[in-house]
C-alpha cells in the first residue's frame, strides 16, 4: 500500500537559515494493505515528521513515495488533492482537530462535502452507522466538542476520518491524552476497523505495550534513522540493536 524509499527532511529555521535540523534521515520502509507499522523513538527522533512526509503533507527533500503502486513523490498539492481522502491522519489531540464552534454532526460532514461523498440522505445514514461503529450514539451529533468527554471526541475524529473510507492512515500518538481505560476501548475501535475495511496504519506511539499489542511490524526511529525494524513478536524477543534494548529496558522498569 505504502513504499518509501530513501526520504530526507531537513527543516532551516533561525536568522538567515542557518540553523538545520535533520529530522529524518534518508529513511526507507513499507506498509502492506491492512498491516501496521509501528513507529517508536524517543522525542525528537522524527516520527511526526516522517508520519506528515509519508503523506505528503510537508514535502521531501530527496527520495521516493508510493502509494496503491502510484509513485506521488512528485505529485503538486492539487495532484494530492484527488488522493487526500485515500490518505488520512489522526493526531494525539482531538479537542485541537475539531472545530470548538461547530457541532459533532457538522465536524463529521465537513469532509465529506469537501470530497464530494454522497448526498444528503447517503452521507446521515453513513454518519449514523460510523457514529455506531466508534460506539457513539446519534444523540451526540448536536453537541460541540467542550460537551464530550476525551474518549467520545477521539472516537469521533475516528468516525469522521473512516466516513472518508481512507486506504492508509497515520496514527499519530492517537490514544496519549486519554485515560488507560478509554485507551484500551479506542485501540479496539481501530483495530476493528482496520480489520473490516482493509486500512493500512503507521502507528506512531511512545507507548511500547500500545505498540505491541497493534502492530504487524515495528521500526524504531533514532535521530532521524530507521535502526531496526522487525515484526513486533521478534523485537520484543531478540532486540538487535543496544539503543532498541534500552528503549525496551527503560519502559518495562518504568
Ligand atoms: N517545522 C519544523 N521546523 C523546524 N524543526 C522541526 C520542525 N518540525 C520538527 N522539527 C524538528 O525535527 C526533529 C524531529 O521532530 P518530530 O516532531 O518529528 O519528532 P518526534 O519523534 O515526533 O517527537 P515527539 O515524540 O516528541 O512528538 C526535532 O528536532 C524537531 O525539533
Amino acid at each position: 500500500m505504502l513504499n518509501v524509499s530513501n526520504i530526507t527532511k531537513e527543516f532551516k529555521n533561525g536568522l538567515f537559515k542557518r540553523t538545520h535540523t535533520l529530522a529524518v534521515d534518508n529513511v526507507s520502509f513499507s506498509i502492506k494493505a491492512g498491516e501496521t507499522l509501528g513507529l517508536v523513538g524517543m522525542s525528537g527522533s522524527g516520527k511526526s515528521t516522517l508520519g506528515r512526509l509519508a503523506l505528503k503533507l510537508i514535502p521531501c527533500d530527496t527520495g521516493r513515495i508510493i502509494f496503491n503502486d502510484v509513485e506521488i513523490s512528485h505529485f503538486t498539492m492539487k495532484q494530492m488533492k484527488t488522493l487526500r481522502k485515500d490518505m488520512q491522519i489522526l493526531f494525539q489531540n482531538p479537542e485541537s482537530s475539531l472545530n470548538p464552534r461547530m457541532t459533532i454532526c457538522r465536524s463529521l460532514e465537513e469532509p465529506c462535502r469537501f470530497h464530494d461523498i454522497g448526498d444528503k440522505g447517503y452521507l446521515d445514514e453513513q454518519i449514523e452507522e460510523q457514529l455506531n461503529f466508534v460506539g457513539l450514539g446519534a444523540e451526540l451529533l448536536n453537541r460541540r466538542p467542550h460537551q464530550l468527554s476525551g474518549g467520545q471526541l477521539q472516537r469521533v475524529c475516528i468516525a469522521r476520518v473512516l466516513l472518508l473510507q481512507p486506504k492508509l492512515i497515520v496514527l499519530d500518538e492517537p490514544t496519549s491524552m486519554l485515560d488507560v481505560s478509554v485507551q484500551a476501548q479506542v485501540i479496539e475501535v481501530l483495530k476493528n476497523a482496520q480489520k473490516k475495511h482493509k486500512i493500512s496504519y503507521l502507528f506512531i506511539s511512545h507507548d511500547l505495550d500500545v505498540i505491541k499489542a497493534c502492530s504487524d511490524d515495528i521500526a524504531v526511529m533514532y535521530k532521524g534513522r530507521i535502526i531496526e525494524q522487525q515484526s513486533a513478536e521478534a523485537l520484543y524477543k531478540q532486540p538487535k540493536e543496544e539503543y532498541t534494548k534500552q528503549l525496551l529496558d527503560t519502559f518495562l522498569n518504568f
